[in-house]
């Protein structure tokens, strides 16, 4: 999928983690949100990332993805240290993310929010939407399964949509690391069904993806390998099976589904 000129920068950067994080911790005032947490992605693999309520999951995307800073700890990303850069440079090494409450431009078409996530941080106005932005925006919509909705706005969409939008502004930056926040809520099991593939075939193209979610459902015929947080601390990594064996996550759910 590949665009951008800086992705040849970066693929000379390659390391077989993509991404390490090392004794990060994250406090806001007296909460501990993330707690020493230490875990690294394999380049290529889809990993699920998953922990009860207020385990900490949204909070490490934030400091993987220069949303927050951590309070103590490092992010490493291919090898170098980006503990603490901006959102904005950490797009532009091929770092993107989604969000649980999505977060469309809605006086916006649908094409217009996909070619406006191409440019990010930058000035850009319609009047100067160049012709290959719009045609790499109309790639991006039918990839991700939108390509009947380019001329309507966020709010004809529905809730699954809203979902492969969300998506489709997150590839329009060109990602390799593409962190994805709880993408299965609200969705039914078809539509479920549609979104793994869409998440497998991105990977098929050589993307990296953490998916997050409350518990195992979706993520089953997706994750190579799952993480395990509670309150803010790794408890356990490792296979789907694995994971689901592991009587220390059973323990953190307290019999609920894991
Ligand atoms: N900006 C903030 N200020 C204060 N506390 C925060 C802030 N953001 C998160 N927290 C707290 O940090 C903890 C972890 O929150 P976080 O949203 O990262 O958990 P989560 O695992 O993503 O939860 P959920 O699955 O419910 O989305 C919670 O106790 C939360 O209340």
């Amino acid at each position: 999928m590949s665009t951008h000129s800086t992705r040849s920068a970066r693929d000379t950067a390659q390391s077989a983690d993509i991404l390490r994080l090392e004794n990060v911790t994250k406090r806001f005032g007296s909460v501990t949100a993330i707690d020493d947490l230490s875990f690294t992605i394999r380049d290529g693999d889809i990993v699920g990332f998953i922990g009860p309520n207020g385990a900490g999951k949204s909070t490490t995307f934030d400091c993987v993805s220069g949303a927050l800073a951590p309070t103590s700890g490092s992010v490493y990303y291919r090898g170098e240290d980006v503990t603490g850069r901006p959102q904005h440079a950490l797009v532009r090494r091929g770092i993107a993310r989604t969000y649980q409450t999505f977060r469309p431009l809605n006086d916006r078409t649908i094409l217009e929010n996909v070619a406006l996530s191409q440019v990010p941080n930058s000035l850009f106005s319609l009047t100067d939407f160049r012709a290959d932005t719009e045609e790499r925006a109309r790639e991006i919509c039918e990839r991700v399964g939108l390509e009947e909705y380019l001329s309507q706005t966020p709010d004809e969409l529905p809730h699954a949509g809203l979902l492969r939008l969300e998506v489709g502004r997150a590839l329009g930056t060109d990602p390799d690391l593409l962190l994805i926040d709880e993408p299965f809520a609200g969705l039914t099991s078809d539509e479920i069904d549609q979104t793994v593939k869409l998440f497998c075939s991105l990977r098929e193209d050589g993307m990296t993806l953490v998916v997050i979610d409350h518990n195992m459902h979706g993520l089953l015929d997706l994750v190579d390998r799952v993480v395990v947080i509670s309150f803010g601390e790794k408890i356990a990594q490792g296979t789907p099976e694995e994971i689901h064996n592991d009587p220390t996550v059973q323990e953190a759910y307290l019999g609920g589904e894991l």
